[in-house]
């Protein structure tokens, strides 16, 4: 579908990085086979009149363009420092936007380069605009004076050890999750707080939150309900972090920890990233999935904590997820866990006094106890057992016994 252009009624405005105004020269070098309709009606956006003078509203736009050419093309770069890491998810479409606008109308531009691959990569689309809107709104200077007023940061991994030594069983962070792009709506009596203290009197050692909107009906709102309705568990703040920015942010809504998903950030983003969450008091759970991912993760210093994740985001088949237009497969394997622990890599995260968190579908004792068995000394759970009528009893239900005692 190469170059197909289609236009559809105003929508609310995403405005892409680069976009809004739109950098001409770019436009033309990523999308080469794109409808030359559209370059005309930006060109005037942009200020310059039909026979190429340029009106002083118009230099200042240009200063702002360049600006985010520059932003776009870091971003394109980064895309390949990825790639050389075997990361497969881009953090743009490497040929543009599918989205423009001109005037009111939404073009929306489909091609091989601005599919995403996968559902981490359409959120990590997503979540490239979402905080380009945000950042504009509150700055950094802003927000790490916001910090100032921020509760302070309370010890996730000395939570998740007291919790493991007091039980023998691997500590639960236990996850508000309203829904998810594999299970759809999970929860429809949604209520974050009531859900979190349901969570705390049933044993959880820590909470995740999602904060994701659009793909997870989560938010910074809940996350801040339950941190100022009193509950003690520790944060962790489920979101999907491209950009410093948003640790920042996070913590000035009230998180303790932060996740870091090794598919989409290469290896100097996660370093930079654990030191600021140290000089900000906050845990990083950094997450894997497969061996690469492991293996490069390990060769950082400093990590504390690994998330493996028994979900393969990377696969495109068959299956539709419930919030976007991708086709998927959410493979689930338990073994996943096993695998990554086995061997040499294993041996290395003792060495290391690394807290291995077992992630995603994990439903019953039997589950709870392979991944233990496996090396986990924490699980992450949300589906089975946010879904149950109480979801403080359905903790007692996935360990097999009451873990709050
Ligand atoms: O859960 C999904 O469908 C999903 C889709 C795309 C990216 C991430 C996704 N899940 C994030 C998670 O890691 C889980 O929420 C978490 O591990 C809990 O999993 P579960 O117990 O299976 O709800």
């Amino acid at each position: 579908m190469e170059g197909f252009v289609s236009f559809t009624t105003p929508t609310p405005r995403l405005s892409f990085p680069s976009l809004n105004p739109t950098p001409t020269h770019l436009f033309r070098r990523s999308l080469p086979h794109s409808n030359s309709v559209l370059f005309s009606p930006i060109r005037s956006q942009l200020g310059e009149s039909e026979d190429g003078s340029t009106s002083i509203s118009a230099v200042k736009e240009d200063a702002e363009v360049a600006l985010k050419v520059k932003e776009w093309e870091v971003g394109m770069f980064h895309n390949e420092v990825a790639a050389t890491q075997g990361i497969r998810i881009r953090r743009r479409p490497p040929t543009g936007p599918p989205l423009h606008y001109v005037g009111p109308f939404e073009f929306r531009l489909q091609n091989e380069g601005n599919t995403p691959r996968n559902i981490l990569e359409e959120i990590v689309w997503h979540k490239d605009v979402e905080v380009s809107q945000l950042k504009e709104k509150k700055p950094l200077g802003t927000l790490k004076k916001a910090l100032d007023n921020a509760p302070p940061a309370r010890d996730f991994i000395g939570a998740l050890i007291a919790a493991h030594e007091r039980t023998g069983l691997p500590a639960l962070i236990a996850e508000v999750k309203k829904a998810s792009p594999s299970g759809g709506i999970l929860r429809e009596d949604f209520d974050p707080v009531e859900i979190a203290r349901a969570y705390e009197k049933g044993g959880a050692a820590c909470l995740s939150v999602l904060t994701d909107e659009k793909y997870f009906k989560g938010s910074f709102e809940n996350m801040e309900a339950i941190r100022s309705a009193g509950v003690k568990c520790p944060l962790l703040c489920k979101e999907f972090i491209i950009e410093a920015w948003q640790i920042y942010y996070a913590r000035s809504k009230g998180a303790d920890a932060i996740l870091l998903i090794a598919a989409v950030l290469p290896d100097l983003d996660i370093k930079y990233m654990t030191k600021i969450c140290k000089r900000l008091g906050l845990a990083a759970l950094v997450e894997v999935h497969d061996e690469k991912e492991m293996d490069r993760v390990l060769g950082i210093e400093g990590i504390e904590l690994i998330g493996i994740n028994n979900r393969n985001l990377d696969i495109t088949q068959l299956f539709t997820c419930h919030f976007c237009l991708s086709t998927e497969t959410f493979e689930v394997d338990i073994s996943n866990t096993k695998k990554l622990l086995e061997g040499e890599r294993g041996q290395k995260i003792r060495e290391k006094d690394i807290i291995v968190v077992g992630e995603s579908a994990l439903f019953t004792p039997d589950d709870i106890a392979f991944v233990q068995e496996a090396g986990a000394k924490a699980v992450l759970v949300g589906e089975s057992i946010v879904k149950q009528s109480d979801p403080g009893k359905g903790i007692a239900g996935l360990f097999g016994k009451d873990i709050s005692l």
